[in-house]
Parts: C-alpha cells; sequence; structure tokens
C-alpha cells in the first residue's frame, strides 16, 4: 500500500509532539512534513521540538528539517493541524482551499454548519457533512475536526446512555496543565493548588456534545435534545482529564444496568490502527479510574470508567493529549482512509 503523506501544522508543541509519537511508525501515513513558526522553520526537528514526551523522539524526524505553516512548504495529502485556535482559523481553510485534507484539533471550525466534528466512535455517519462543504465553500480540500479534549472523553461514555433516553448531563472537570500546552499554565499558579476556571471549556462542553449526539439529516446536523451542564476546573496532574459527571436518563437504568451497557459498548470500526481494542475500560475498584495509573490504557486511546452509582453518577478519565487531541485525529483520518475519503 502506498502511504498517505502526512503534515503537522504545530508539530513542536504538546498536541504536535503527540502527532509524531502517533505517526512515526504508522502504517497507513508517513510523515512527510513537520510545520511551526518562524521562530523553529530552518532548524531541524531535533532542534527546534525541546521534546518533552516520556518516549524517545523517533529517529525519523529528528533530522527534518522544519518549515513554515504554508501550504506552499508543506507536501502533503493530509495535514494534522494542533495550531493555536486563533492561527487555525485563517489557515485551515487556506490549506482545505489549496487541496489538502485537514484533520483540526484546534476549536476553530468545531461547530461550524458544514464542518464534520467527529469521535469516530460515537458518529461517523456525520463524515456525509464533507460533501456538503466542498459543495457550498467549493475546497478542493476539507476540514474535519475532533471535539475538545474533555468533551471527547466524556461523550463517549454518554454514547452507549442514547438507549436509556440521556436527557440531562452536569459534569465537573480535573484537567491536566498539559491541555493548556507548554507554555500554559506557570508552576506557582498550578503547584498545590487548583484553578476552578478554564476560559471557554464549559461552553465548549456544553455545545459540541449536542452536535457530535445529533443526526445527520443529509444536509446537516440537527443538535441533540438534551441539556449539558459543564464546571470545569485544572488540577496539578501532567496528563489525563479526570470527570465526575451525573447522566439524567427518561429509564432511569440501575448502576448495574449502565455497567453492562458501558461493558458491551462496540463501536465495530473495523480495525482502524489506532483504535483500542476497548474504547471504554470499566474499573469496578472504589478508587478508580485514576490519572496517573490509567491515563495510557489503549495506548493512550482507551476511556476509563468506575464508580456508578445511583443517580446515574460516575467516573470517567482519559488522555487528554492522545484521546483528546492527537490520537482523536489520526483516528478520524484513519477512518476517512478506510473509507476511500484520503
Ligand atoms: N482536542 C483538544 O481538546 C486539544 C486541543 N488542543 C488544541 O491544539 C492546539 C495546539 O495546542 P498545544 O499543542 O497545547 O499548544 P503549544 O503552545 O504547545 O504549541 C503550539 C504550536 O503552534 C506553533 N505556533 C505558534 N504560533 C505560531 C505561528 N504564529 N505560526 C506558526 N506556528 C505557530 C508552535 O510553534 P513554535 O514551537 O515554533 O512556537 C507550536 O508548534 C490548540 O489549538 C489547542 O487548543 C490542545 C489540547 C487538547
Ligand atoms: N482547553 C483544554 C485544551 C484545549 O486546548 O482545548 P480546545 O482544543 O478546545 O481549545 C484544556 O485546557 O485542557
Amino acid at each position: 500500500m502506498v502511504a498517505v503523506k502526512a503534515g503537522i501544522l504545530g508539530a513542536t508543541g504538546a498536541v504536535g509532539q503527540r502527532f509524531v509519537e502517533a505517526l512515526a511508525n504508522h502504517p497507513w501515513f508517513e510523515i512527510t512534513a513537520l510545520a511551526a513558526s518562524e521562530r523553529s522553520a530552518g532548524k531541524t526537528y531535533r532542534e527546534a521540538a525541546g521534546w518533552r514526551l516520556d518516549t524517545a523522539m523517533p529517529e525519523s524526524v529528528e533530522n527534518i528539517e522544519v518549515v513554515p505553516v504554508d501550504p506552499k512548504t508543506v507536501e502533503a495529502d493530509v495535514v494534522f493541524s494542533a495550531l493555536p485556535a486563533d492561527l487555525a482559523l485563517s489557515v485551515e481553510p487556506e490549506f482545505a482551499k489549496a487541496g489538502f485534507a485537514v484533520a483540526s484539533n484546534a476549536s476553530s471550525y468545531r461547530m461550524e454548519k458544514d464542518i464534520p466534528l467527529v469521535i469516530p466512535e460515537v458518529n461517523p455517519e456525520h463524515l456525509g457533512l464533507l460533501e456538503v462543504q466542498q459543495d457550498t465553500r467549493g475546497w478542493d480540500g476539507y476540514i474535519i475536526t475532533n471535539p475538545n479534549c474533555s468533551t471527547i472523553v466524556m461523550t463517549i461514555t454518554l454514547k452507549p446512555l442514547i438507549q436509556f433516553g440521556l436527557e440531562t448531563v452536569q459534569v465537573a472537570t480535573m484537567q491536566a496543565i498539559s491541555g493548556a500546552g507548554f507554555s500554559g499554565v506557570a508552576a506557582m499558579a498550578i503547584y498545590d493548588n487548583v484553578i476552578p476556571y478554564i476560559g471557554s471549556e464549559e461552553k465548549k462542553m456544553e455545545t459540541e456534545t449536542l452536535k457530535l449526539l445529533g443526526e445527520f439529516n443529509g444536509s446537516e446536523i440537527v443538535p441533540a435534545d438534551m441539556k449539558v451542564s459543564a464546571s470545569c476546573h485544572r488540577v496539578p496532574v501532567v496528563d489525563g482529564h479526570t470527570e465526575a459527571i451525573w447522566a439524567g436518563m427518561r429509564d432511569k437504568p440501575t448502576p448495574e444496568e449502565v455497567r453492562e451497557s458501558f461493558l458491551k459498548f462496540d463501536p465495530k470500526l473495523g480495525e482502524l490502527p489506532s483504535e483500542p481494542g476497548k474504547a471504554l475500560i470499566v474499573r469496578d475498584e472504589v478508587d478508580r479510574p485514576q490519572p496517573r495509573l490509567d491515563r495510557n490504557m489503549g495506548k493512550g486511546m482507551s476511556v476509563s470508567v468506575g464508580r456508578i452509582r445511583e443517580g446515574i453518577r460516575y467516573i470517567a478519565m482519559g488522555h487528554n493529549t492522545i484521546r483528546g487531541a492527537a490520537g482523536a485525529s489520526v483516528l478520524n483520518a484513519e477512518l476517512l482512509h478506510s473509507m476511500g475519503k484520503l
């Protein structure tokens, strides 16, 4: 099989490095371009990245020269975007216009009417929007987005609850500092502390979830008819977002029925390379899931759930820069490839 040429925009950042890690030995994709700011362009990736993951930098990327974020300098079929949202707003359409498939992590286009916001295990049928997008915008390429990291972790757990008539969701997050990027939260601010505010995060959880669980009617997404209410908090954990979730359902399932639905959840995607063996892992110990112990389950792609109680109340936890960011985009691109759209 001929490898799909993959570029990474924002390749030196917290999410960009996760993309490099996910794509360096990928069976379908080959990294052909690493792009970042003018500060990094012209340097080798080794010099520019200041590698901060606890796996070794893949040898194959060490000497690649970092290029500016520009469709003329990036050689690829698909670009994975880990750019700051304000920059993604102007840059991603330029790439789509120039014929690239853009798999974006940035929030800029997630809620646009004609841009799919996809979690393969939740709403693969929303990819039908790509045709609407290309017709409307006249682009040769397209943009596909993945949700906010906290939204992904929560929504994967909500999907199996839809069968019980999901009506209301309340969530309180405990979010890792890597979610704010390498230059995000000062050590003096987060050490020995909890910060009960993450800009725009609550609104993203409250709106993106409705789009994800909505129905594609052939031309647009009709948002799910339910209410989501979020309170978001930064905690001194490096990786892994933990969420306390209250789910109100019409059929009032018992905790055991909810546990069974989590255990049986099988999205049947058809063996995509980044798909974890289990999208949801049920922990029955009284004190799990925990970020330090559970974030790398399924190579960081599984979401762990536990403490399922009357209410229904439970805890969900997932790796924010893998399942919640780079891994999510790569899984979207794998799904597109498996459907012949990439
Ligand atoms: N799905 C999700 O929930 C998540 C999404 N994200 C999103 O991913 C994106 C990246 O986040 P993160 O990796 O944490 O951010 P970082 O700050 O760690 O990295 C930013 C990257 O963008 C590049 N960049 C910054 N400014 C420019 C510029 N003017 N021109 C070109 N490149 C530039 C940087 O390059 P350089 O090193 O050269 O400065 C770097 O590669 C954001 O939009 C963020 O919101 C993040 C976490 C989770
Ligand atoms: N806000 C998230 C990470 C992030 O960048 O989200 P988004 O992609 O929605 O901007 C966090 O801090 O953990």
